[in-house]
């Protein structure tokens, strides 16, 4: 087992990665300081439930928790107000008071959901993420919790850290191919943002990642929540380096939008964000050989690296207008200027972004 810190002051908490955690869970949530004598609430989607929920629930009980558990939709669309008013009312009907905590136990969207609803019941209380997906290492770690809105993706959210992130690797075995691909652009996306070794060792070993070879994951993994943590703790509410985590988001979060959430995986969104990036850092002075390699680095992992015909390019800007980083009349993107390294751009032009999104369309 190894252990991470996301060092945030008295908000501090570690990130434990090993296997056969989901069994002794009860005893992570209780050193960790969560209530034996308030009611917990699991939260969980409806393909994770019947392989790991009984686990979980089992750990919880033998520790002495008394435990209610509300099953969600799979998929983006559950990261709506409407589940989470189910959810609210689910916290409610468990009569979940002020030192109860929840716990997301699954992917990013229940991680996400999950957050939201423990960062406003009775204006918050504790939670706890059980990541059992691999672009969880990104989503579990942070405290960005939200919900999306018709219009724009995570919309409606909070910044909420939790007490624990508890990553059990063997809960990955059973993710489906197309999720793991999904998963790995998260990975992949830390090394282009901050080490240019460890986006070329994602590359090097990406058939290996594919298969979910153990060592393979638990270093992918480690390094990448790693990068994660590094940067949260230096900017937990994105006043600056933190929005560098975005790279590839803003035309990625517009992709998920307009094609109505779940026809793009995440993660399939922003490997063609992330490509698009890379034409605008070219565009605007990195070498030629950028692009080449962020798509070939990406397409070794099995994601898409161009923009289907059929989505609009007017749609996709105009559902860019209401991005997060578009602020004071401004699109802040986050460019790439080689491979490991990137800027935080305030003077991006629509024509220049418009052409890009044109040319993504041409991509092979
Ligand atoms: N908060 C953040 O910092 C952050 C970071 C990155 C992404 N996100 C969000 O995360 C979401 C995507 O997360 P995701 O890709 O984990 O999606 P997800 O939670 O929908 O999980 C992917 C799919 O795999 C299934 N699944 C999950 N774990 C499984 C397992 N172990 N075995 C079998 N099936 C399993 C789920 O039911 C779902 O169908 C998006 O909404 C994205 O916006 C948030
Ligand atoms: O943690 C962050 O900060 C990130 O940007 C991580 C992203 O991978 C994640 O998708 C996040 O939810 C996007 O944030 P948003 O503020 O653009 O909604
Ligand atoms: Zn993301």
């Amino acid at each position: 087992m190894r252990e991470l810190k996301v060092d945030l002051g008295e908000r501090s908490y570690p990130i434990y990665i090993g296997s056969g955690l989901l069994e002794t869970a009860g005893d992570y949530v209780q050193k960790h300081g969560i209530s034996i004598k308030s009611p917990l609430l699991v939260i969980t989607d409806e393909k994770v439930a019947p392989h790991y929920l009984d686990t979980l629930l089992t750990s919880l009980e033998t520790a002495g928790y008394a435990v209610a558990s509300a099953v969600v939709p799979s998929g983006e669309t559950s990261k709506s107000l409407k589940v989470y008013e189910e959810m609210m009312t689910s916290a409610i009907e468990a009569k979940l008071d002020r030192s109860s905590a929840i716990l997301a136990l699954g992917g990013g969207v229940v991680g996400d959901l999950a957050g939201f609803v423990a960062a406003t019941y009775m204006r918050g209380i504790k939670f706890v993420q059980i990541p059992t997906t691999i672009l969880a290492h990104d989503s579990s770690v942070g405290g960005k919790v939200a919900i999306n809105h018709p219009l724009a993706k995570n919309m409606i959210g909070a910044f909420h850290q939790p007490e624990l992130v508890l990553y059990d690797v063997d809960t990955l075995l059973t993710l489906p191919s197309r999720e793991v691909s999904a998963g790995l652009a998260e990975m992949v996306k830390h090394g282009l943002i901050r080490d240019a070794d460890f986006a070329h060792w994602c590359e090097e070993n990406a058939d290996q990642l594919l298969a979910l070879d153990k060592d393979a994951l638990a270093y992918g993994l480690l390094k990448g929540c790693a990068i994660k943590a590094e940067i949260v703790s230096q900017d937990e509410q994105e006043n600056g380096i933190r929005a560098i985590l975005n790279l590839g988001h803003t035309i990625g979060h517009a992709i998920e939008a307009i094609a109505g959430y779940g026809e793009f995986l995440h993660g399939e969104a922003i490997s063609i964000g992330m490509v698009g990036s890379a034409k605008l850092g070219v565009m605007r002075g990195a070498d030629a050989s950028l692009h080449e390699d962020t798509k070939r680095m990406l397409k070794a992992i099995g994601l898409p690296t161009s923009l289907p015909e059929h989505l609009s390019t007017e749609d996709i800007m105009s559902a860019m207008m209401h991005d997060k980083k578009f602020r004071e009349g401004h699109m802040i993107f986050i460019i790439p200027t080689a491979i490991g390294e990137v800027t935080i751009a305030k003077d991006v032009r629509a024509e220049d972004v418009r052409l890009v999104l044109e040319e993504l369309k041409k991509e092979v």
